[in-house]
């Protein structure tokens, strides 16, 4: 039977029950495998793999082609589409095996995710650990989880049309969004669990606006970046701060109506990340030196040190990923760090949570 994971927690002193501390550990553990999933992403899309395996099958996919024969099969299925004869062709079978492995460690990993994810709801589920008031919420995740299966199957098979030899930017964003939000909500759901009480210090509501503004803009830039990955606009103007010798390049807004310029316009997609990223850092500059001045010695002066770090790292990450046109390790390493300052993000609007007037009012009773 659910257990009350608040009433331990009247008492701002009071530390997560042991159920509450162990469902959280768990949370955090499959929210650090979906940082994995979204690094292992970035590497099977920057190295040309992620269209290398031409089916949905999430059973028998587990295992890998067991014979030559089965090689061949899904190889030959693979010379159908149009990115084999555009990109690969004649690259043999041990050109296949070259991009078919990323892609199968990337849905691997994935099912690895739902077991992890499954297993463990399952588990606390049947011993009655999952705290009151959970249990909805963590069964929409599992019901997210196999909604990202299916939207990758669906940004994947976008690639297999005629004349593509890509996937389509749009669904390439949407499962990029879904996998931020799944591994935002896992890491709230665990941070709450671990940290119920909100005691951040009463100079942090000045912070605040300026926190979740922040945080805003971050999640901008990074649905920006993944528009700029989509149409590959960082193989273009690889040069910072100014693009082809200008501050807001020629070009830029050129397509009719607008809002098409910023999905399919390279200097424009290319440009609103810079400019999304650089109102970001300078925002994460402002908030880590207002908390220097105003905040104690904290949990909360410290997160947000740490994600004006986290944001500066990103952006130094992004710039030399760009002049060096996208290799595919910094590439990759940009789209895993991303995470982190999302992650970072979501500790430092944690640990300024404003307290609760009535539950303070309850504790005092
Ligand atoms: C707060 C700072 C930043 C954040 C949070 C951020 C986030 C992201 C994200 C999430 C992606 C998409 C990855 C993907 O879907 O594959 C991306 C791509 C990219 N970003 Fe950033 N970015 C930041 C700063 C910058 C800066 C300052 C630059 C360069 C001036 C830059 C250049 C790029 C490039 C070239 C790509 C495409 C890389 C590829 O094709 O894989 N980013 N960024």
């Amino acid at each position: 039977m659910p257990f009350d994971a608040q009433a331990p927690y009247l008492s701002t002193a009071a530390a997560p029950a042991g159920r509450s501390r162990a469902v959280a550990i768990w949370l955090f553990a499959v929210a650090a495998m979906v940082w994995i999933m979204v690094a292992l992403g970035g590497a099977t899309r920057l190295t040309g793999s992620g269209l290398s395996i031409m089916e949905w099958a999430p059973f028998r996919g587990t295992l890998p082609p067991m014979s030559e024969a089965e090689w061949n099969r899904l190889y030959d299925l693979y010379r159908t589409i149009p990115q084999y004869e555009l990109v690969n062709r004649g690259f043999g079978l041990e050109g296949f095996k070259g991009i078919f492995w990323l892609e199968w460690s990337h849905r691997l990993w994935g099912r690895l995710i739902g077991l992890a994810y499954a297993g463990g709801l399952a588990w606390f589920w049947l011993r009655g650990a999952i705290p009151r008031g959970y249990g909805g919420r963590l069964l929409l995740l599992l019901a997210l989880g196999g909604l990202q299966g299916a939207v990758g199957w669906f940004m994947v098979a976008s690639g297999f049309e005629a004349d593509r030899t890509a996937v389509s930017p749009w669904r390439l964003v949407i499962h990029l969004g879904l996998a931020l939000f799944l591994f935002a909500m896992l890491l709230w759901t665990a941070l709450t669990l671990m940290r119920p009480h909100r005691d951040a210090p009463p100079a942090a509501a000045r912070l605040r606006p300026l926190a979740h503004a922040t945080a805003g803009l971050v999640v901008l830039t990074m649905l920006a970046g993944g528009f700029v990955a989509g149409i590959r606009a960082g193989l273009d103007y690889n040069t910072f701060p100014l693009m082809a010798g200008r501050i807001v390049p020629e070009g830029y807004g050129a397509l009719s109506p607008f809002a098409r310029n910023l999905v399919e316009n390279v200097a424009t997609v290319q440009f609103n990340h810079r400019l999304l990223a650089t109102l970001a850092g300078l925002s994460a500059l402002v908030l880590a030196a207002l908390a220097l001045a105003r905040l104690p010695a904290g949990a909360a002066r410290g997160a947000a040190l740490g994600f004006a770090a986290v944001v500066m790292l990103q952006y130094g990450l992004g710039v030399a990923t760009l002049v060096n046109v996208v290799p595919a390790w910094l590439g990759t390493l940009h789209q895993a760090v991303a995470v982190a300052v999302l992650g970072s993000a979501l500790v430092l609007l944690h640990s300024l949570r404003a307290p609760r007037p009535e539950r303070a009012a309850r504790q005092m009773e």
